[in-house]
């Protein structure tokens, strides 16, 4: 009779274990893994060799790298690209755009993750922002050192995205980037060193927030425009205008803008000295291209700060945007997006504000 009883015990207690495995896995949100490559998919020969080659580890390699990283959420992973970001090209980040449209829309997908690169993450990731209308987490996540490396960053950050990409908390705050415990702003962050895997900082605004090993803390929401508040939309397009970027330093050579200008250019950011700042001859260079009506944007090449609107340049005279405080990477970002349709220049110049 005993044993009856036991045997009876045991097949329920493994029936209740099936059943609130099935329950678990089916209230488990789902979040989707889009893989663009990186160092984070990055493979050397040794664990202790600095050279490596980015974008050689798929996603289902880079996901069976992580232990515990389904207890947090159930995962998809799907395939992009798989390239060092120093190749990222407006093509895959107009791909990847469309992708979150359609997982954004599905009821049954809580958050995305991006694996990207980190030398260009912050033009994808301030690009995503604009254009991708959701409440729903969407977080890029990269590594330092690449997946075979000794204490490789990788597998922690992307544990951390997913949580956070899989957390309600983090609704409505915009395209965000999970790096070495910390959650930035699409909008604030910027790469301040080559090789560190300390790389990404938010040194205008301060994070978003932390992330250690799946538990989550919020600082603040973004201050920008960004996500459900966007009017920018890539729907339908398959280029960018060109925007090209001018490195301003002393006596620099004017001629560059005019070839820029020559060679087709729609807009041109100048990663000016100070704030925002050129010499003459390349004022006189802007003011010629803002006459033919290329949008020029004044940003810098200094590391924080704003950049503001008649300071030591007089823009309503020549005809020229202040960046306000985006660097110049994500100010070309932003001129490309918006040059899609015409616009006049104190229409760009609200968005440098805003956006
Ligand atoms: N750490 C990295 O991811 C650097 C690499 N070059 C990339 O951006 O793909």
């Amino acid at each position: 009779m005993k044993t009856i009883i036991q045997k009876f015990r045991n097949m329920f207690t493994i029936l209740l274990m099936v059943a609130s495995a099935i329950v678990w896995g089916q209230t488990k949100p789902v979040i989707v893994i889009l893989a663009t490559g990186g160092t984070i998919a990055g493979a050397a020969g040794s664990g202790v060799q600095s050279g490596y080659t980015s974008g050689q580890v798929t996603i289902d390699a880079m996901v069976n790298a992580v232990p515990d990283i389904t207890k947090l959420a159930t995962i998809k992973g799907e395939q992009i690209s798989n390239v060092g970001s120093q190749d990222m090209s407006f093509e895959i980040m107009l791909k990847l755009a469309k992708r979150i449209k359609e997982l954004a829309a599905d009821k049954n997908v809580s958050g995305i993750v991006i694996t990207h690169g980190t030398d260009t993450m912050e033009e994808t990731a301030y690009f995503l922002n604009l254009v991708t209308h959701t409440s729903k987490p969407i977080v890029l996540v990269g590594s330092m050192r690449p997946s075979t490396a000794v204490s490789a960053d990788g597998p922690l950050n992307l544990y951390n995205a997913v949580s956070v990409a899989a957390d309600p908390n983090a609704k409505d705050r915009g395209v965000l980037l999970v790096m070495n415990d910390w959650i930035h702003s699409a909008q604030t962050l910027t790469k301040v060193s080559t090789t560190a895997v300390q790389t990404f900082m938010s040194p205008i605004r301060g994070l978003i927030g932390t992330s250690a090993y799946g538990v989550n803390e919020y600082y603040r929401y973004p201050h920008n425009r960004y996500g459900m508040k966007s009017e920018l939309s890539v729907d339908g397009v398959t280029a960018l205008p060109r925007v090209d970027i001018i490195y301003g330093d002393a006596d620099m050579p004017a001629d560059l803008i005019d070839a820029s200008v020559a060679n087709g250019a729609k807009g041109i950011v100048i990663a000016g000295v100070g704030n925002g700042n050129m010499n003459k001859a390349s004022l006189d260079a802007c003011a010629r291209a803002s006459k033919k009506g290329v949008v020029v944007v004044r940003s810098t090449r200094v590391a924080t700060g704003n950049v503001g609107r008649n300071v030591e340049v007089d823009d309503d005279k020549l005809g020229l945007v202040a960046s306000y405080d985006l660097n110049p990477q994500k100010a070309r970002i932003l001129l490309s997006v918006a040059l899609l349709k015409p616009r006049k220049l104190d229409e760009i110049q609200t968005m440098f504000y805003e956006y």
